[in-house]
Protein backbone atom coordinates (compact mmCIF):
# COMPACT_ATOMS: atom_id res chain seq x y z
CA UNK A 1 0.00 0.00 0.00
CA UNK A 2 1.70 3.64 -0.68
CA UNK A 3 1.09 4.67 2.86
CA UNK A 4 3.04 2.19 3.83
CA UNK A 5 7.42 4.01 4.03
CA UNK A 6 9.41 2.81 1.39
CA UNK A 7 12.53 1.31 2.26
CA UNK A 8 14.88 4.71 2.05
CA UNK A 9 11.69 6.56 3.82
CA UNK A 10 12.43 3.87 6.67
CA UNK A 11 16.20 4.42 6.51
CA UNK A 12 15.29 8.18 7.10
CA UNK A 13 13.55 7.73 10.04
CA UNK A 14 16.15 5.56 11.47
CA UNK A 15 18.84 7.94 11.11
CA UNK A 16 16.42 10.32 13.26
CA UNK A 17 15.94 7.52 15.52
CA UNK A 18 20.10 7.38 15.86
CA UNK A 19 20.61 10.72 16.18
CA UNK A 20 18.37 11.55 18.88
CA UNK A 21 19.37 7.87 21.04
CA UNK A 22 16.67 5.47 20.06
CA UNK A 23 17.58 1.92 19.12
CA UNK A 24 16.97 0.55 16.22
CA UNK A 25 16.38 -2.89 14.88
CA UNK A 26 18.52 -4.12 12.11
CA UNK A 27 17.60 -7.70 11.14
CA UNK A 28 18.13 -9.95 14.40
CA UNK A 29 20.11 -6.91 16.28
CA UNK A 30 18.99 -4.05 18.54
CA UNK A 31 21.21 -1.28 17.49
CA UNK A 32 22.29 1.89 19.44
CA UNK A 33 24.41 4.62 18.17
CA UNK A 34 26.98 5.23 21.06
CA UNK A 35 27.36 9.19 20.53
CA UNK A 36 23.68 9.41 21.88
CA UNK A 37 22.92 6.55 24.03
CA UNK A 38 21.83 7.15 27.35
CA UNK A 39 22.26 5.57 31.13
CA UNK A 40 18.65 4.17 30.81
CA UNK A 41 18.19 3.11 27.37
CA UNK A 42 22.24 1.25 28.04
CA UNK A 43 20.49 -0.67 31.13
CA UNK A 44 17.46 -1.66 29.17
CA UNK A 45 19.49 -2.48 25.88
CA UNK A 46 21.67 -4.85 28.54
CA UNK A 47 18.26 -6.13 29.99
CA UNK A 48 18.04 -8.01 26.53
CA UNK A 49 20.96 -9.49 25.59
CA UNK A 50 24.69 -9.04 25.45
CA UNK A 51 25.96 -6.26 23.82
CA UNK A 52 29.07 -6.11 21.52
CA UNK A 53 30.55 -2.65 19.65
CA UNK A 54 30.89 -2.63 16.29
CA UNK A 55 33.56 -0.02 15.39
CA UNK A 56 35.22 0.50 11.86
CA UNK A 57 38.70 -0.82 11.18
CA UNK A 58 39.94 2.77 10.99
CA UNK A 59 39.21 3.29 15.17
CA UNK A 60 39.93 -0.35 15.65
CA UNK A 61 43.09 0.30 14.69
CA UNK A 62 44.01 3.06 16.42
CA UNK A 63 42.77 1.30 19.59
CA UNK A 64 44.81 -2.00 18.70
CA UNK A 65 41.76 -3.86 18.86
CA UNK A 66 41.71 -6.91 16.15
CA UNK A 67 39.62 -6.47 13.46
CA UNK A 68 38.27 -10.06 11.86
CA UNK A 69 36.09 -8.92 9.84
CA UNK A 70 36.73 -6.63 6.42
CA UNK A 71 36.28 -3.54 7.31
CA UNK A 72 35.02 -3.40 11.37
CA UNK A 73 35.60 -4.70 14.77
CA UNK A 74 33.25 -6.16 16.87
CA UNK A 75 34.47 -5.40 20.39
CA UNK A 76 33.29 -7.72 23.39
CA UNK A 77 31.51 -5.35 25.96
CA UNK A 78 32.72 -6.12 29.69
CA UNK A 79 29.99 -6.70 32.07
CA UNK A 80 31.14 -3.90 34.38
CA UNK A 81 31.83 -1.61 31.52
CA UNK A 82 29.52 1.48 31.61
CA UNK A 83 28.63 4.43 29.16
CA UNK A 84 32.00 6.33 29.76
CA UNK A 85 33.72 3.16 28.55
CA UNK A 86 31.80 2.83 25.35
CA UNK A 87 32.47 6.63 24.79
CA UNK A 88 36.16 6.64 25.42
CA UNK A 89 36.24 3.53 22.62
CA UNK A 90 34.13 5.54 20.50
CA UNK A 91 35.31 8.66 20.76
CA UNK A 92 39.04 9.92 20.23
CA UNK A 93 39.09 12.88 21.87
CA UNK A 94 40.76 11.57 25.16
CA UNK A 95 42.98 9.04 23.19
CA UNK A 96 45.97 10.53 24.23
CA UNK A 97 45.11 11.26 27.90
CA UNK A 98 44.30 8.15 28.56
CA UNK A 99 45.78 5.56 26.11
CA UNK A 100 45.31 2.22 27.51
CA UNK A 101 41.96 1.01 27.01
CA UNK A 102 42.30 -2.57 26.75
CA UNK A 103 42.91 -5.29 26.67
CA UNK A 104 40.04 -5.34 24.20
CA UNK A 105 38.90 -8.60 22.79
CA UNK A 106 37.08 -9.20 19.93
CA UNK A 107 34.71 -11.87 18.31
CA UNK A 108 35.60 -13.31 15.18
CA UNK A 109 33.59 -15.72 12.62
CA UNK A 110 29.76 -15.18 12.46
CA UNK A 111 27.45 -12.95 10.19
CA UNK A 112 28.26 -9.33 10.57
CA UNK A 113 26.01 -7.71 8.06
CA UNK A 114 24.05 -6.08 10.72
CA UNK A 115 27.24 -4.58 11.74
CA UNK A 116 28.51 -3.35 8.96
CA UNK A 117 25.00 -2.07 7.80
CA UNK A 118 24.75 -0.66 11.75
CA UNK A 119 27.65 1.37 11.04
CA UNK A 120 26.81 2.56 7.49
CA UNK A 121 23.90 3.75 8.78
CA UNK A 122 25.43 5.68 11.77
CA UNK A 123 27.96 7.54 9.38
CA UNK A 124 25.11 8.13 6.68
CA UNK A 125 23.34 9.83 10.04
CA UNK A 126 26.58 12.10 10.69
CA UNK A 127 27.03 10.31 13.75
CA UNK A 128 30.46 8.59 15.14
CA UNK A 129 30.62 5.53 13.78
CA UNK A 130 30.00 3.35 16.89
CA UNK A 131 27.31 1.25 17.24
CA UNK A 132 26.28 -0.82 20.20
CA UNK A 133 24.60 -4.09 19.12
CA UNK A 134 22.89 -6.70 21.11
CA UNK A 135 21.44 -9.95 19.22
CA UNK A 136 17.47 -9.68 20.88
CA UNK A 137 14.00 -10.03 19.56
CA UNK A 138 12.33 -6.60 18.05
CA UNK A 139 10.92 -4.61 20.12
CA UNK A 140 7.41 -2.99 18.98
CA UNK A 141 8.09 0.53 18.02
CA UNK A 142 11.15 0.43 16.81
CA UNK A 143 12.06 1.11 13.34
CA UNK A 144 12.95 -2.20 11.86
CA UNK A 145 15.42 -2.89 8.69
CA UNK A 146 16.94 -5.83 7.03
CA UNK A 147 20.55 -5.38 7.58
CA UNK A 148 21.25 -6.86 3.47
CA UNK A 149 18.60 -4.35 1.87
CA UNK A 150 19.63 -1.62 3.81
CA UNK A 151 23.48 -1.73 2.55
CA UNK A 152 22.34 -1.65 -0.42
CA UNK A 153 20.22 1.07 -0.60
CA UNK A 154 22.58 3.48 1.01
CA UNK A 155 25.11 1.90 -1.34
CA UNK A 156 22.47 3.95 -3.93
CA UNK A 157 22.58 6.92 -5.48
CA UNK A 158 20.33 9.65 -3.84
CA UNK A 159 17.78 11.07 -7.13
CA UNK A 160 17.56 14.56 -6.53
CA UNK A 161 14.57 17.07 -7.72
CA UNK A 162 14.65 20.78 -8.19
CA UNK A 163 12.46 22.08 -5.84
CA UNK A 164 13.12 26.33 -6.18
CA UNK A 165 14.96 28.47 -8.16
CA UNK A 166 15.51 32.51 -8.08
CA UNK A 167 17.46 35.19 -8.99
CA UNK A 168 20.24 36.29 -6.74
CA UNK A 169 22.92 38.83 -7.60
CA UNK A 170 26.10 38.54 -6.22
CA UNK A 171 28.90 40.32 -5.55
CA UNK A 172 31.31 38.23 -7.75
CA UNK A 173 28.18 37.68 -10.23
CA UNK A 174 25.20 39.35 -10.67
CA UNK A 175 24.06 37.72 -13.53
CA UNK A 176 23.02 34.58 -11.30
CA UNK A 177 20.19 31.90 -10.42
CA UNK A 178 20.08 29.70 -7.55
CA UNK A 179 18.97 26.63 -7.59
CA UNK A 180 18.02 24.14 -4.66
CA UNK A 181 17.57 20.78 -5.30
CA UNK A 182 16.02 17.87 -2.68
CA UNK A 183 17.29 14.45 -2.64
CA UNK A 184 14.86 11.60 -2.34
CA UNK A 185 16.70 9.72 0.53
CA UNK A 186 15.54 12.62 3.29
CA UNK A 187 19.15 14.09 3.20
CA UNK A 188 20.11 17.58 3.10
CA UNK A 189 19.42 20.00 0.09
CA UNK A 190 22.14 20.57 -2.37
CA UNK A 191 22.47 23.76 -4.53
CA UNK A 192 23.35 24.79 -7.75
CA UNK A 193 24.40 28.20 -8.78
CA UNK A 194 24.07 29.58 -12.47
CA UNK A 195 26.02 32.08 -13.64
CA UNK A 196 24.95 34.28 -17.05
CA UNK A 197 23.43 31.75 -19.28
CA UNK A 198 25.71 29.31 -19.72
CA UNK A 199 24.96 27.25 -23.60
CA UNK A 200 24.52 23.42 -22.76
CA UNK A 201 26.22 22.30 -25.76
CA UNK A 202 29.63 23.81 -24.42
CA UNK A 203 31.66 22.96 -22.01
CA UNK A 204 30.72 25.12 -19.11
CA UNK A 205 33.04 26.03 -16.71
CA UNK A 206 32.55 24.30 -13.11
CA UNK A 207 33.14 24.09 -9.50
CA UNK A 208 32.23 21.31 -7.25
CA UNK A 209 32.57 22.97 -4.05
CA UNK A 210 31.95 20.81 -0.57
CA UNK A 211 30.39 22.93 2.56
CA UNK A 212 32.25 24.27 4.79
CA UNK A 213 30.62 26.25 7.39
CA UNK A 214 34.40 27.51 8.82
CA UNK A 215 35.45 28.70 5.80
CA UNK A 216 32.79 29.84 3.78
CA UNK A 217 30.52 31.49 6.58
CA UNK A 218 32.82 32.44 9.32
CA UNK A 219 36.52 32.86 7.21
CA UNK A 220 38.21 30.53 9.00
CA UNK A 221 41.70 30.05 8.23
CA UNK A 222 42.23 26.29 8.70
CA UNK A 223 41.80 25.54 5.23
CA UNK A 224 41.10 27.21 1.54
CA UNK A 225 37.98 27.06 1.46
CA UNK A 226 35.96 30.17 1.65
CA UNK A 227 38.89 31.93 -0.79
CA UNK A 228 38.35 29.23 -3.06
CA UNK A 229 34.52 29.67 -3.24
CA UNK A 230 35.28 33.46 -3.70
CA UNK A 231 37.86 32.84 -6.33
CA UNK A 232 35.58 30.47 -8.34
CA UNK A 233 32.64 32.44 -8.37
CA UNK A 234 34.65 35.99 -9.02
CA UNK A 235 36.04 33.69 -12.03
CA UNK A 236 32.58 32.49 -13.41
CA UNK A 237 31.07 36.46 -13.02
CA UNK A 238 34.41 37.71 -15.20
CA UNK A 239 34.02 34.78 -17.83
CA UNK A 240 30.33 35.87 -18.36
CA UNK A 241 28.91 32.56 -17.07
CA UNK A 242 29.46 29.22 -15.18
CA UNK A 243 28.13 26.78 -12.62
CA UNK A 244 28.70 26.14 -9.27
CA UNK A 245 27.32 23.43 -7.07
CA UNK A 246 27.15 23.94 -3.43
CA UNK A 247 27.13 19.97 -2.33
CA UNK A 248 26.20 19.88 1.41
CA UNK A 249 28.73 17.65 2.15
CA UNK A 250 30.43 19.29 5.22
CA UNK A 251 33.63 17.95 6.18
CA UNK A 252 34.41 15.81 3.18
CA UNK A 253 31.01 13.92 4.53
CA UNK A 254 31.39 13.32 7.59
CA UNK A 255 29.39 16.53 9.05
CA UNK A 256 30.46 19.75 10.97
CA UNK A 257 30.15 18.07 14.52
CA UNK A 258 32.42 15.21 13.45
CA UNK A 259 34.88 18.23 11.93
CA UNK A 260 34.65 19.91 14.96
CA UNK A 261 36.01 16.34 16.56
CA UNK A 262 38.95 16.28 13.79
CA UNK A 263 39.76 19.58 14.43
CA UNK A 264 39.85 19.16 17.93
CA UNK A 265 42.65 16.47 17.02
CA UNK A 266 44.57 18.28 14.93
CA UNK A 267 45.00 20.79 17.52
CA UNK A 268 46.59 17.54 19.48
CA UNK A 269 49.13 16.83 16.65
CA UNK A 270 47.50 14.95 14.40
CA UNK A 271 47.05 15.69 10.74
CA UNK A 272 43.98 16.13 8.62
CA UNK A 273 43.83 12.40 7.12
CA UNK A 274 45.01 10.92 10.66
CA UNK A 275 41.91 12.46 12.65
CA UNK A 276 39.12 11.41 10.57
CA UNK A 277 40.97 7.92 10.71
CA UNK A 278 41.27 7.87 14.30
CA UNK A 279 37.70 9.19 14.60
CA UNK A 280 36.79 5.78 12.36
CA UNK A 281 36.25 7.37 8.78
CA UNK A 282 38.03 7.37 5.59
CA UNK A 283 39.84 10.45 4.74
CA UNK A 284 37.05 11.46 2.35
CA UNK A 285 33.46 10.01 2.51
CA UNK A 286 31.72 12.45 0.31
CA UNK A 287 29.94 11.00 -2.67
CA UNK A 288 30.98 12.89 -5.80
CA UNK A 289 28.34 10.78 -7.84
CA UNK A 290 25.89 13.85 -6.58
CA UNK A 291 28.04 16.47 -8.21
CA UNK A 292 27.81 14.42 -11.28
CA UNK A 293 23.90 13.98 -11.41
CA UNK A 294 23.55 17.52 -10.48
CA UNK A 295 25.25 18.67 -13.63
CA UNK A 296 23.88 16.42 -15.91
CA UNK A 297 20.35 17.37 -14.04
CA UNK A 298 21.07 20.79 -15.28
CA UNK A 299 21.86 19.79 -18.78
CA UNK A 300 25.49 20.10 -18.45
CA UNK A 301 27.51 17.09 -20.20
CA UNK A 302 30.92 18.98 -20.60
CA UNK A 303 32.70 21.01 -18.12
CA UNK A 304 36.20 23.22 -17.28
CA UNK A 305 36.48 22.00 -13.87
CA UNK A 306 37.97 23.87 -11.33
CA UNK A 307 39.76 21.70 -9.42
CA UNK A 308 43.04 20.84 -7.41
CA UNK A 309 41.29 17.19 -6.77
CA UNK A 310 42.36 14.98 -9.25
CA UNK A 311 40.15 12.31 -7.75
CA UNK A 312 36.94 14.58 -8.45
CA UNK A 313 37.67 14.83 -12.13
CA UNK A 314 38.19 11.21 -12.55
CA UNK A 315 34.94 10.71 -10.94
CA UNK A 316 32.93 13.02 -12.90
CA UNK A 317 34.48 11.40 -15.76
CA UNK A 318 33.79 7.65 -14.54
CA UNK A 319 30.19 9.26 -13.99
CA UNK A 320 29.89 10.34 -17.42
CA UNK A 321 30.28 13.78 -17.33
CA UNK A 322 33.47 14.84 -19.64
CA UNK A 323 36.12 17.44 -18.47
CA UNK A 324 37.64 18.79 -21.20
CA UNK A 325 40.24 20.93 -18.45
CA UNK A 326 40.78 21.02 -15.40
CA UNK A 327 41.27 24.78 -14.09
CA UNK A 328 43.53 25.00 -11.11
CA UNK A 329 42.14 26.64 -8.22
CA UNK A 330 44.37 27.77 -6.06
CA UNK A 331 44.36 30.41 -3.59
CA UNK A 332 46.76 32.15 -1.23
CA UNK A 333 48.53 30.11 1.85
CA UNK A 334 48.53 31.38 5.23
CA UNK A 335 50.27 30.19 8.75
CA UNK A 336 47.52 28.52 9.87
CA UNK A 337 46.29 26.57 6.65
CA UNK A 338 49.53 25.88 4.86
CA UNK A 339 50.21 22.09 6.98
CA UNK A 340 46.79 21.24 5.65
CA UNK A 341 47.61 22.44 2.25
CA UNK A 342 51.12 20.53 2.64
CA UNK A 343 49.17 17.32 3.98
CA UNK A 344 46.18 17.45 1.09
CA UNK A 345 49.36 17.30 -1.63
CA UNK A 346 51.14 14.62 0.02
CA UNK A 347 48.33 12.27 1.06
CA UNK A 348 45.48 13.70 -0.98
CA UNK A 349 47.06 13.95 -4.23
CA UNK A 350 45.56 17.19 -4.54
CA UNK A 351 48.11 19.60 -7.11
CA UNK A 352 48.97 22.37 -5.28
N1 LIG B 1 37.10 16.05 7.80
C1 LIG B 1 37.66 17.22 7.51
N2 LIG B 1 37.10 17.98 6.55
C2 LIG B 1 37.69 19.14 6.25
C3 LIG B 1 38.84 19.59 6.91
N3 LIG B 1 39.17 20.80 6.38
C4 LIG B 1 38.26 21.07 5.43
N4 LIG B 1 37.36 20.07 5.34
C5 LIG B 1 36.26 19.88 4.41
O1 LIG B 1 36.82 19.51 3.17
C6 LIG B 1 35.96 19.87 2.14
C7 LIG B 1 36.79 20.59 1.08
O2 LIG B 1 37.53 19.64 0.48
P1 LIG B 1 39.05 19.75 0.02
O3 LIG B 1 39.58 18.36 0.10
O4 LIG B 1 39.78 20.84 0.70
O5 LIG B 1 39.01 20.19 -1.43
P2 LIG B 1 38.38 19.40 -2.57
O6 LIG B 1 37.03 19.98 -2.67
O7 LIG B 1 38.49 17.92 -2.45
O8 LIG B 1 39.35 19.78 -3.76
P3 LIG B 1 39.41 21.14 -4.54
O9 LIG B 1 38.40 21.00 -5.62
O10 LIG B 1 40.79 21.19 -5.07
O11 LIG B 1 39.11 22.25 -3.58
C8 LIG B 1 34.85 20.67 2.75
O12 LIG B 1 33.73 19.82 2.93
C9 LIG B 1 35.41 21.06 4.12
O13 LIG B 1 34.39 21.19 5.11
C10 LIG B 1 39.41 18.77 7.92
O14 LIG B 1 40.43 19.06 8.50
N5 LIG B 1 38.77 17.60 8.18
ZN1 LIG C 1 37.17 24.52 4.64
Amino acid sequence: MSLVPTLAETIARARADLRMGLPVVIGDHLAAAVETLTPGRLDDLRRLGRPVLALTARRAETLKARAYDEGLARVKVPDDADLGWLRALADPADDLRVPMKGPLFTDRDGDVTAHCAALALAKSAQLLPAVLMVAADPVAGLTRLSPGPLLAQLAQEAVLAPVAAARVPLLAAERSRLHIFRPDDGGTEHYAIEIGDPPRNTPVLARLHSACFTGDVLGSLKCDCGPQLQSALTAMGQAGAGVLLYLNQEGRGIGLANKMRAYDLQDQGFDTVEANHRLGFEDDERDFRLGAALLKRLGFGAVRLMTNNPRKVAMMEAQGVTVTERVPLIVPRNPFNEGYLDVKAQKSGHIL
